[in-house]
C-alpha cells in the first residue's frame, strides 16, 4: 500500500481575525510531498486554528491555501473539507463509538463502490496490524489501539496531506513512545505529507523533516530541528527548544564579556551595545584551568548520564546551572572552576 497521492501544500499571508481577535496573521508555509512538519508553538497561539483552515473546517480573512495544484480557500476560491483530500487525526480520536473497527475506517470511504470500500478496509487493518480487531466497538480497545484505528481512518482514503493535532498526548508516556515511533515509521513508508502539532519541543526535534515555531499567531521560525536548536533567530526561539543561563553584558571589540569568558557578540553587534547572552547548561564544564571566577556548588542532582549544579560564581549574582557528567564527584560547597564552549551559547541585541 503507497500513497501515491502525497501533495505539496503552500500557504500565502493567511489571516484570521475572529471578533476583535487576530487569530493568524500572515502566514506563509511551504511543504513539499511527503514532507513531515512539526508545528510547535505554546497553547493558544493559533496552531490548531490554522489546521482547521487548511481542513477547511473554517475560513481564512485572507491569504491563500493551495494544495497540490488546487486552490483549496483563497479570495475566489473554497473548497468544502470533504472535497480537500485532506486526512484528520486530533487528540481525542474522536471513534464513532457505535461503529465496529471496520465500520469507523470504512466511514472515510464512504461514496466509493462496497467492494473496493471492503478491500481498502482490510488492507488498511493488514497494514496497521489491527485486522483481528475489525468486528470489535472502539470500548473494547486499549488507548493505543484506539489510537491506530484513528490512524487507519485518516490514511484510508490515502490523503494528499494528514493532519495531526496533538495525537499522542492522551497516551501514557510508555505507550506515547511506542505509539508515536511505530505511526511516524508507518507514515514515512507511505510518504503521506504530515503536518503534526504538537507542544512539545522534543517531539518537534526527534521526528520532523522541518519544525515551524509559532507565537501570538505569526510564524517566527521554520527550519529543521538542528537549525532551531543551533541557529535560533531571537531568545524566544532559543528559550522555546532549551533551558539557560541568561545574563547581560556591553559589546566590547565584538565579544561580550561574562563570568565565564568572553563570549564572541556577533556580526550585527556594534561597540557599546548591550547584550543578552543565553548559556545552556552544557555549555558550562567543569575545569580547573577554566576562565571563570570561582564557582561554589550549592546544590547538585544526579540525572543518570549527566548531573546537574547549581552553583554561586564569583561576579554573578544569579545562581548557574551545569549539566556536566555524572561521573565526576562534587561535593555541595566545594570550588570549581568553570569553561565555556561557545557552541551552547547565544547572543542577542536588546532592544
Ligand atoms: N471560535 C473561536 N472564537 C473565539 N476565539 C477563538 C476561537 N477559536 C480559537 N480562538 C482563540 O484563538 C486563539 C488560538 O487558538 P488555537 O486553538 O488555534 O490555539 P492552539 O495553539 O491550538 O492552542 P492549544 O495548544 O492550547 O490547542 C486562542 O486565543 C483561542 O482562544
Amino acid at each position: 500500500m503507497t500513497n501515491v497521492q502525497a501533495l505539496p501544500l503552500e500557504i500565502r499571508n493567511l489571516s484570521r481575525k475572529i471578533g476583535s481577535q487576530q487569530i493568524l496573521s500572515n502566514i506563509g508555509l511551504d511543504l513539499a510531498a511527503g514532507e513531515l512538519l512539526c508545528l510547535v508553538g505554546q497553547s493558544g497561539c493559533g496552531k490548531s486554528t490554522l489546521l482547521r483552515l487548511i481542513a477547511g473546517v473554517d475560513t481564512p480573512d485572507a491569504g491563500v491555501i493551495q494544495l497540490g495544484e488546487r486552490v483549496v480557500a483563497g479570495p475566489s476560491a473554497f473548497v468544502e473539507p470533504e472535497q480537500r483530500g485532506v486526512g484528520l487525526m486530533f487528540q481525542d480520536y474522536a471513534l464513532f463509538p457505535h461503529m465496529t473497527v471496520a465500520q469507523n475506517v470504512a466511514f472515510g470511504l464512504r461514496g466509493r463502490p462496497r467492494a473496493a470500500i471492503r478491500q481498502k478496509v482490510e488492507e488498511t487493518l493488514a497494514r496497521l496490524d489491527i485486522g483481528h480487531f475489525a468486528t470489535r466497538y472502539p470500548h473494547m480497545l486499549s488507548g493505543g489501539e484506539q489510537q491506530r484505528v484513528a490512524l487507519a481512518r485518516a490514511i484510508a482514503p490515502g490523503p494528499g496531506i494528514l493532519l495531526m493535532d496533538e495525537p499522542f498526548s492522551n497516551l501514557d508516556s510508555r505507550l506515547r513512545e511506542t505509539v508515536r515511533a511505530e505511526t511516524i515509521g508507518l507514515l514515512r513508508q507511505l510518504g503521506t505529507t504530515t503536518i503534526l502539532v504538537t507542544h512539545d519541543p522534543q517531539e518537534a526535534l526527534m521526528f520532523a523533516d522541518r519544525v515551524a515555531l509559532m507565537r501570538e499567531g505569526r510564524i517566527v521560525q521554520t527550519g529543521t530541528g538542528r537549525q532551531l536548536y543551533n541557529q535560533p533567530q531571537d531568545p524566544f526561539v532559543a528559550r522555546f527548544f532549551s533551558d539557560f543561563n541568561e545574563m547581560r553584558g556591553v559589546c566590547r571589540s565584538g565579544h561580550v564579556p561574562t563570568p565565564f569568558g568572553l563570549v564572541p557578540a556577533g556580526d550585527s553587534a556594534r561597540e557599546g551595545d548591550e547584550m543578552l547572552v543565553l548559556i545552556r547548561p552544557g555549555a558550562l564544564q567543569p575545569n580547573p584551568q577554566g576562565r571563570s571566577g570561582q564557582a561554589q556548588i550549592v546544590h547538585r542532582q544526579f540525572c543518570g548520564d549527566v548531573e546537574q549544579l547549581a552553583l554561586k560564581v564569583e561576579g554573578h549574582p544569579d545562581i548557574v546551572t551545569i549539566r556536566s557528567q555524572a561521573s565526576e564527584q562534587f561535593g555541595i560547597g566545594s570550588f570549581i572552576r568553570l569553561d565555556i564552549n561557545n557552541q551552547g551559547a547565544f547572543v542577542f541585541p536588546i532592544n
